[in-house]
């Protein structure tokens, strides 16, 4: 599952993994967690070499329980952490080095083939089906209308300024959609749900019906379906 901050996706990825029995994976909070351990050591985040240079020491584990998911930053909570504004402020540089990519795309395929070893995951993030899962199952791309997603955030962090929230995510997609290494984009063979109009439950409630048809209507094809799409996948306009 990917798309813009606010689309939905933490939301409605958990719901759904709840559903379907699937773990959770947030890769997000995995880029957070590695951008608080370069804060906390000192690291100026728009040197890529010194970011790049840092990027194999955090130890970042995540626990995958839809209901309960968790992140460790060399074995401390850091769950409250990764959501303060500075870390907000800077994960978009951090994400765009590729050192740091690589290294969490190690991580992020060692969780899904173990997930997979035991009925699945669900993953959401900005490259999951273009780069870190090609061969996923189900792919979706969720957006929401700018100012529905700025609204949904304000109200999540408490924040009166819809404006500046709005500003603050605009700014954020043009880090993440003009990046080179692993840009948003919507991936080849996802389906795009544009989820404005729609209640969280609405969205899960369709999400779930579009696994359980995919999941119908075979198993065995979903490579194929998604095969080549590796470096795949076409510019994003969220
Ligand atoms: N369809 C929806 N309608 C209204 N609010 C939603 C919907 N989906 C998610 N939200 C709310 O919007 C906020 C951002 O959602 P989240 O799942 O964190 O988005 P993302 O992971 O894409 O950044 C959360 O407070 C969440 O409860
Ligand atoms: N697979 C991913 C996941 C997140 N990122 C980047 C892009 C985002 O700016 C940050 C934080 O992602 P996160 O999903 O936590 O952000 P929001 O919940 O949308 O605010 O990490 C990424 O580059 N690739």
């Amino acid at each position: 599952m990917d798309g813009p901050s606010g689309s939905g996706k933490s939301s409605t990825a958990r719901g759904v993994a709840d559903r379907l029995g699937l773990r959770y994976l947030d890769t997000g909070a995995q880029f957070r967690a590695m951008t608080v351990w370069m804060l906390r050591h000192g690291v100026d985040v728009h040197d890529v070499e010194a970011v790049a240079a840092h990027a194999a020491e955090p130890r970042i584990v995540s626990g995958t329980d839809p209901l309960e998911p968790t992140i460790t930053l060399d074995g401390e909570d850091v769950a409250e952490e990764i959501r303060s504004a500075d870390t907000t402020a800077a994960v978009s540089p951090v994400a765009t080095v590729p050192a740091v990519r690589a290294r969490l795309l190690e991580l992020q395929r060692a969780t899904i083939a173990a997930a997979l070893a035991e009925g699945g995951i669900v993953v959401e993030g900005r490259d999951i089906g273009s780069v870190v899962w090609p061969d996923a199952e189900v792919k979706l791309y969720l957006t929401a209308d700018p100012g529905a997603r700025a609204a949904r955030r304000a109200a999540e962090n408490g924040s009166t300024s819809v404006r500046s929230t709005e500003e603050d995510l605009l700014r954020r997609d043009a880090i993440d959609s003009g990046r080179t290494t692993a840009p948003l984009v919507v991936p080849d063979g996802a389906t795009h749900l544009d989820t404005t109009p729609w209640t969280l439950e609405e969205v899960v409630d369709r999400v779930v019906a579009i696994v359980e048809s995919t999941r119908g209507a075979g198993a065995g094809t979903a490579g194929a379906r998604t095969a080549g799409a590796d470096a795949g996948g076409h510019r994003a306009s969220p």
